[in-house]
């Protein structure tokens, strides 16, 4: 069967009505001769966020499962509105979730590894729709709970999926056409890579180009599957990056709320570093003259988890945010307390990699639009549009 995959980021759900957008891509598509096409969709932007502080608010100390359970309905919800939105146009749609999927995942709770999977629920939902949505970033354990493959993790779930089908390319869809030498929203003359090699942008993405999830990249490279870089506009798909074999560039990532872990030894530092390198979490140790440090980069929520519960005894944890640039030489990475700070520093380094023009220089940073998980429940509530 030739099925088409592609990825919805949340950045592309700001508001309900961008499910219509979505659906009417899809069905574009489907006009124009695809055959069958799997969505893989993320929470509405700002919604993860917004159900971990919900959980918290009821209890500071959730059961991983739980907490998990809780982060998977962000995904849940998008995936049910987005059938509902395809269905409204006529379409055959069925949305599965992580219970539905055919993808296992070790029970490390908080950021789960997918350890299995079983094309055959997708398939045999494909055989009965011409529209399948899955629900990205959660699988389940042996036990049948739901589990969460972490931040980010949707572009996971797509390469898996696409993999898992026998397929070789994944469409990924952000509010960025591709990959940039910086984050464009913070960096002013940030340029386009229009080709880059898997190896680059797992770096990347490991310290803070978010636009790709580093073990999704992992994962597409192990199964040679292509990852276009696209975004939706009001003139239909664009494509700004090809993620194949090929392609260097140098590059400024910034990753906001990163922990430095202050250990009481080299010696427990080094052992920390290899729980964490054990864990596939992607620390840095600090060499400088301000004591055993090591700097947690991604998944900073369940790297601090696995210190506890090893009862590693720190001497502090604080946050910052790490600035790093990426070179042929390899990489350097910057350390500021204050975000702002932070930016600025991007921003010269940037500069001194590729010199901007004036008119880039004057160039103001842009900001995102958020939306808040109760105008986000106060909509879905409203009956969906394309369903008379
Ligand atoms: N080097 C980079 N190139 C492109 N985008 C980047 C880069 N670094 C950071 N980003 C950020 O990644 C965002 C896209 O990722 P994300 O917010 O997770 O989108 P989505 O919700 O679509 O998955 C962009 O809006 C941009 O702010
Ligand atoms: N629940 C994930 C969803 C995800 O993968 O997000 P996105 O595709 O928008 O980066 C998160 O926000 O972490």
């Amino acid at each position: 069967m030739n099925v088409t995959v592609l990825k919805f980021g949340g950045s592309n759900f700001l508001n309900p009505e961008d499910f219509g957008r979505v659906a009417r891509h899809l069905a574009e598509r489907l006009a124009a001769g695809e055959n069958k096409i799997v969505a893989v969709v993320s929470a509405m932007s700002g919604t993860t966020d917004e159900l971990k502080a919900v959980m918290l608010d009821v209890n500071k100390q959730p059961k991983p499962s739980n907490l998990d359970a809780a982060l998977a309905t962000g995904e849940m919800l998008s995936a049910c509105l987005l059938e509902a939105a395809v269905s409204g146009l006529g379409i055959r749609a069925l949305s599965l979730n992580g219970y539905s999927l055919g993808i296992r995942s070790n029970s490390e709770f908080g950021r789960a590894s997918v350890e299995s999977v079983d094309a055959s629920p997708v398939i045999a939902a494909l055989q009965e729709n011409d529209v399948v949505i899955a629900a990205g970033g959660q699988a389940i354990d042996q036990s049948g709970k739901v589990t969460f493959l972490g931040r980010n993790s949707s572009d996971l779930t797509a390469i898996v999926i696409a993999s898992m089908l026998g397929e070789h390319a994944c469409e990924i869809y952000s509010d960025v056409p591709g990959v940039y030498t910086a984050d464009p929203y913070l960096v002013p003359g940030a340029r386009l890579i229009p080709e880059i090699a898997y190896t680059t942008i797992a770096r990347m993405s490991q310290h803070g180009a978010k636009v790709l999830h580093h073990r999704a990249v992992a994962y597409a490279e192990k199964h040679a599957i292509t990852i276009a870089c696209k975004s939706l506009t009001s003139e239909g798909a664009v494509t700004g990056t090809i993620v194949t074999g090929h392609g260097n560039a140098s590059s400024v990532t910034v990753a906001r709320g990163t922990a430095v872990l202050s250990c009481r030894s080299l010696a427990e530092r080094n052992k920390l570093r290899a729980l964490l390198d054990q864990h596939d979490v992607s620390a840095i140790c600090i060499e400088d003259n301000c004591g055993a440090r090591i700097c947690i980069l991604c998944d900073v929520d369940f790297g601090i988890r696995l210190v506890a519960l090893k009862s590693i005894r720190l001497v502090s944890i604080e946050s910052r945010t790490a600035v790093t640039e990426l070179d042929s030489s390899g990489l350097r990475v910057h350390l500021e307390s204050d975000y702002e700070q932070a930016i600025s520093r991007a921003c010269q380094i940037h500069q001194r990699m590729y010199p901007a023009t004036d008119a880039e220089i004057s160039g103001r940073r842009t900001t995102k639009q958020r939306s808040t998980y109760s105008s986000l429940l106060i909509r879905a509530n409203k009956a969906p549009e394309n369903t008379q």
